[in-house]
């Protein structure tokens, strides 16, 4: 019989809410415990220790998923002053409310268990059973700079995202709010921001405040309907590298958008247009090489298609999610209303000479 998920998505939100009170408290810290991987991206001790809370938390309450996460814990092994810094922040997060914090399963004993923790998250990922995918924070370099980041987390089975969560503790609270890059002149001041997004597949999709322990009400969230294009707005990566900028300033153009795009790092430009906010995100490959991760898309893919979406790559094929930890098989993402997604599809698929 199939499932509604109920349990997965309380646990999935709860494992959220709690990683992101770690990731706050090294978002406010001047020193972030920066070290470099292999391919020269960044992590922080924020990344390590919020993927360890997760997937304590899913450990305990879904002990046979496998999961495929971001970061692995080699450097770790070696290093221990970070590592303790890392302990430090992880013994030290919970939830406010005891219950809640209950449900995520008991303390991680010691600083090796926590090593191990990280460790579960190295599933090869594919077409059977269910994976969990977390990005423990997505856009490291947009909380580097201060500006949007996300904690994501996705449920997968055979493939097909069935329950998705995202954290975005800087975004605006309101889903009515505009859309802004930027995260407001005090940064030390969190008042009115942060915000959690979910889905789960056939049941819609919801925001709600992201607060510091226990769950509020819920509502339910849509993308905005288009009715002009030239009224309509991008939502785009902020890292030139990642997207390639000149094709979708063309793509605007051709489409007779005038507004310009908003820039900003993360998932959070998946909950962005799914609340309304912004209305179309691109992603545009700036290499023939980089596949995209898995864990990048996943939560974000099932938000956009549960509030009127569309989701696609530039060549208008779904996202496919079942092929390991990367999306081997897609090339950038096109997610737009579901009404409007064939014209973009096809102006995107004219300026990148796909047609
Ligand atoms: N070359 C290239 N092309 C496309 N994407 C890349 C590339 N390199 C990295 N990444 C991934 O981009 C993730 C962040 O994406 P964003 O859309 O948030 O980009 S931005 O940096 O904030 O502008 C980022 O996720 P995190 O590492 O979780 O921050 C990377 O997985
Ligand atoms: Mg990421
Ligand atoms: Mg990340
Ligand atoms: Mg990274």
């Amino acid at each position: 019989m199939a499932s509604n998920y109920l349990k997965e998505l309380e646990v999935a939100l709860l494992a959220v809410q709690r990683a992101v009170r770690l990731t706050k408290r090294v978002f406010h810290e001047k020193a972030k415990g920066t070290v470099s991987k292999d391919d020269k991206s960044p992590v922080t001790i924020g990344d390590f220790g919020a993927q360890a809370l997760i997937i304590s938390a899913l450990k305990a309450n879904f002990p046979h998923d496998e999961i495929v996460a971001e970061e692995e814990p080699a450097q770790l092994r070696e290093d221990a002053a970070l590592r303790d810094q890392i302990w430090e922040l992880v013994r030290n997060t919970k939830l406010d409310d005891a219950a809640a914090e209950g449900l995520l399963g008991g303390s991680i004993p010691d600083v090796d268990a926590m090593l191990d923790l990280i460790d579960k998250g190295n599933s090869k990922g594919g077409p059977r059973g269910r994976i969990w995918t977390i990005d423990p924070i997505d856009g490291t370099k947009g909380f580097l700079r201060g500006g949007q980041y996300a904690v994501c987390l996705a449920l997968l089975e055979d493939g097909q995202v069935k329950v998705g969560v995202l954290g975005c503790p800087n975004l605006p609270v309101d889903d009515s709010a505009p859309l802004t890059a930027d995260i407001g002149a005090n940064q030390s001041d969190d008042e009115g921001r942060g915000v959690l997004f979910s889905a789960v597949e056939g049941q819609g999709a919801m925001s709600r405040p992201l607060g510091t322990g226990g769950l509020s009400e819920g509502k339910t969230i849509s993308m905005k309907p288009i009715t002009n294009m030239s009224d309509a707005s991008f939502c785009e990566s902020v890292e030139a590298g990642h997207s390639n900028q000149s094709e979708s300033a063309q793509i605007a153009q051709k489409l007779g958008i005038t507004n310009p795009s908003v820039r900003m790092d993360s998932q959070a430009k998946y909950g962005s247009i799914a609340r309304g906010a912004g209305d179309i995100y691109l992603r545009l490959p700036t290499s023939k090489t980089y596949q995209e991760k898995i864990w990048d898309h996943a939560a974000g893919d099932l938000i956009v298609r549960e509030a009127g979406g569309q989701v696609t790559d530039t060549k208008g094929a779904r996202l496919d999610f079942s092929v390991g930890r990367t999306l081997a098989s897609n090339s950038g993402v096109v997610a737009a209303p579901a009404v409007v997604h064939g014209q973009v599809l096809d102006v995107v698929q004219q300026v990148l000479g796909l047609k």
